[in-house]
């Protein structure tokens, strides 16, 4: 029986299509693969007109056409375009459709239209001296995954302009493969780190000729999915087609499955798809459970997150959800401390308001080391973030991104922080940092089932005890393979100061992997985002600094704007004109604009202009395009939300927008996470 995969720019344009093209389309899929020769089918040979003899096309209703591709060998057929007649055969009359014989990725390319690019090209791009790609023999080239006959404009590549410009024309396999090269790796780095390829792939993921499109589910492909019939297709597209439950990267498809013995971790800049990568990953372990009574916790960070996570889940397995807990950090927390008898509740800021006036009243407190707003500061970054619960521990504790102080002030401040630990004690509360090292006590003390695979979102933003509690949490003493994943990016530290995980006992070391293409953010806001954070070096979660060599985006886009505005009401008057604009020039919907941080005034002018507005709350899903209005949110809040046009307002003089250089790393990181909450455009306001 034959197959047809389809292309993700088939089921992409799917429901533009009218519909009774949809309808035949749905069910050729079924006759098709019972019989490609079926002539009900209409399917012919376009010889002559095609530089492909491949290309085949196929009559649908409305004068559209499909375009198919047929095999030389085997019997696994692709639809890779529908348009109408002319449209589509225009779209397909150059176009070369084939496996690479080194790499075995498909690739789609058209060689006039790259050897006119190069002829094109600015007389402004000067060559580079040295310049990586300038090296690469023939021979090379080819094993980069470079289509045999682009070679000859490949080699004309002599700077990083002219790839950045060139790069529309490559099959996006060797675009990503020559971008590794030219920022410094090796060929086989590249092949690894921007393509999860072993340089020399096993006999079986390499195709017998061009024309050989068996097994290409299994190999590193990028764009087709085998669609087995009418059902599956409905299965696919659901309600709007979600490319990230079909379309892994062949690099993330490697993570999902990789075995291993220990803990391993996952980074990557912003929107590099790690989620994406987390939640496969839970669901292929959930599918390969040897024991039913088994669990696979998936945990974040933030709330927010984690039913966002929830929902994803059941979205890609309805039955791998079933043995999936998801929750967030503080959820699981209070779980394991109530289901091991504690009976007490988590304290609020109230709470921990009356304990510390009631300690500063106290006339038996001796001197303080610190003013009491240092010493408040102090327990609750180093004492509760540490877990810390005796003296001996707190001296010698490592205070990173803290002040200095002496052995000796710590030793007079401890009976402070002790008199605080027996306030909360007395009045059977817990702090949230608290509660994680109770349940940390409880799981070491048996108390609490460990799961057989954790998985971790947001690491970046674990203390050192709730990384403890993770470790405890997970199968390692007991050497189960895959006992913990975990997923973080130190651009996007925004709640402490980095802990390396060695220190909580968890081992990534050799195990550890970078995602480097980024699918939510254009490559202009990218490179915008990425300069916030200059100079500041970024950690890769275990002590090292992360390589950021090779990273770009998927698409590219219109520049970042840069509005210099007097005052709130200045800065309000300019979001609302790019609102309206992006809503009336570029067609955005209100509920895919999101303004962050947000200030009455720009609250004002956009009502006072009839725009409907959304404020975005805490632990409250945004409903997407079932409530409109342009979003409103702090930047914590949108941290794990993206939109196609974000709106930064940072007018404010104090904004550290304004003197990025002396603000905070906190307040840095938490601007790049905003930035890059955005898809397509992006403002921001700054002090004039
Ligand atoms: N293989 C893919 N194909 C298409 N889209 C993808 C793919 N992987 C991820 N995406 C999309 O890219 C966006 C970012 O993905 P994801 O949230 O997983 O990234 P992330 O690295 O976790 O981001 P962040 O750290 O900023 O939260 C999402 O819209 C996701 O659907």
């Amino acid at each position: 029986m034959a197959q047809l995969m389809m292309h993700r720019d088939v089921l992409k344009g799917y429901h533009k299509l009218p519909t009774k093209v949809q309808k035949r389309v749905a069910s050729f899929m079924d006759r098709f693969q019972a019989d490609p020769s079926d002539p009900s089918l209409h399917v012919h040979k376009l010889d002559e007109t095609m530089v492909d003899s491949k290309v085949r096309g196929a009559n649908l209703p409305d004068g559209y056409r499909a375009i198919i591709i047929a095999p030389e060998k085997g019997d696994t057929y692709l639809m890779v375009h529908i348009d109408v007649h002319d449209k589509a055969y225009a779209w397909a009359k150059n176009k070369r459709f084939e496996m690479h014989p080194k790499t075995g990725v498909f690739q789609v390319f058209d060689v006039e239209e790259m050897q006119s690019a190069v002829a094109q090209q600015p007389e402004t791009f000067s060559p580079a001296d040295n310049y990586p790609l300038s090296g690469l023999s023939h021979d090379n080239l080819f094993k980069a995954g470079v289509p045999e006959p682009l070679i000859p404009a490949v080699k004309a590549i002599s700077s990083d302009e002219s790839l950045e410009a060139l790069s529309d024309y490559l099959p996006k396999d060797c675009r990503d493969v020559l971008m590794g090269i030219a920022a410094g790796m090796t060929l086989d780095e590249a092949l690894d780190e921007m393509l999860g390829l072993d340089a020399t792939p096993a006999p079986e993921l390499v195709p017998d000729g061009p024309g050989d499109f068996t097994n290409v589910a299994k190999r590193a492909n990028f764009d087709l999915v085998l669609v087995k019939g009418e059902e599956h297709l409905k299965d696919i597209l659901q309600a709007s087609l979600e490319e990230w439950r079909i379309f892994l990267h062949p690099y993330q498809k490697k993570l999902v499955a990789w075995e291993t013995k220990g803990p391993m971790n996952i980074n990557g800049s912003a929107g590099t798809g790690k989620t994406v990568c987390l939640i496969h990953r839970a669901v292929h372990l959930a599918n390969h459970l040897d024991n039913p009574k088994d669990k696979v916790l998936l945990t974040t960070f933030t709330t927010n997150l984690s039913i966002t996570l929830k929902a994803y889940i059941r979205q890609l397995d309805e039955n791998a959800a079933d043995c999936i807990e998801v929750t967030n950090l503080h959820a699981l927390s209070r779980t394991i401390c109530t289901r091991s008898g504690w009976k007490g509740r988590i304290g609020d800021d109230e709470d921990f308001d009356s304990i510390w006036a009631s300690i500063w009243v106290n006339p038996e407190l001796g001197q303080l080391p610190m003013t009491e707003d240092e010493m408040v500061n102090e327990y609750w970054q180093v004492i509760d973030a540490n877990g810390i619960d005796n003296e001996e521990d707190y001296l010698t504790t490592v205070r990173s991104g803290r002040p200095r102080i002496s052995r000796k002030q710590r030793r007079q401040a401890w009976p402070v922080f002790r008199a605080f630990q027996r306030g909360l004690k007395k009045r059977n509360i817990l702090t949230v940092e608290g509660a994680v090292h109770q349940a940390r006590l409880s799981v070491e003390q048996k108390n609490f089932h460990k799961y057989r695979h954790v998985l971790v979102d947001e690491t970046q933003d674990f203390s050192l005890e709730a990384l403890k509690l993770i470790r405890s949490l997970c199968p390692i003493e007991e050497g189960f393979s895959d006992p913990l994943c975990t997923v973080g990016d130190g651009h996007q530290r925004i709640y402490r100061t980095k802990i390396p995980m060695s220190r909580a006992g968890i081992e990534i070391r050799g195990r550890s992997r970078r995602l480097k293409i980024n699918y939510r953010t254009s490559e202009q806001i990218r490179k915008y985002a990425q300069a916030m954070l200059q100079g500041i070096e970024i950690d890769d979660l275990d002590g090292g600094q992360v390589s950021i060599a090779g990273d770009h985006s998927a698409f590219k886009g219109p520049e970042p704007i840069i509005a210099p505005c007097k005052g709130p009401i200045e800065e309000a008057k300019a979001i609302v004109a790019w609102v309206q604009k992006l809503m009336k020039d570029y067609g955005l919907e209100d509920y895919a604009i999101c303004i962050t941080p947000y200030k009455p005034e720009i609250v004002t002018a956009l009502t006072d202009a009839n725009l409907s507005i959304l404020q975005l709350k805490p632990r409250e899903v945004d409903p997407g395009k079932d409530e409109p209005g342009v979003r409103l949110g702090t930047i914590k809040r949108i941290k794990g939300l993206e939109f196609r046009a974000i709106a930064l307002a940072c007018a404010d003089p104090d904004d550290p927008m304004n003197s990025l250089a002396k603000a905070e790393i906190l307040d840095r990181c938490e601007r790049y996470v905003a930035a890059t909450r955005a898809r397509e455009h992006l403002l921001v306001t700054i002090c004039h």
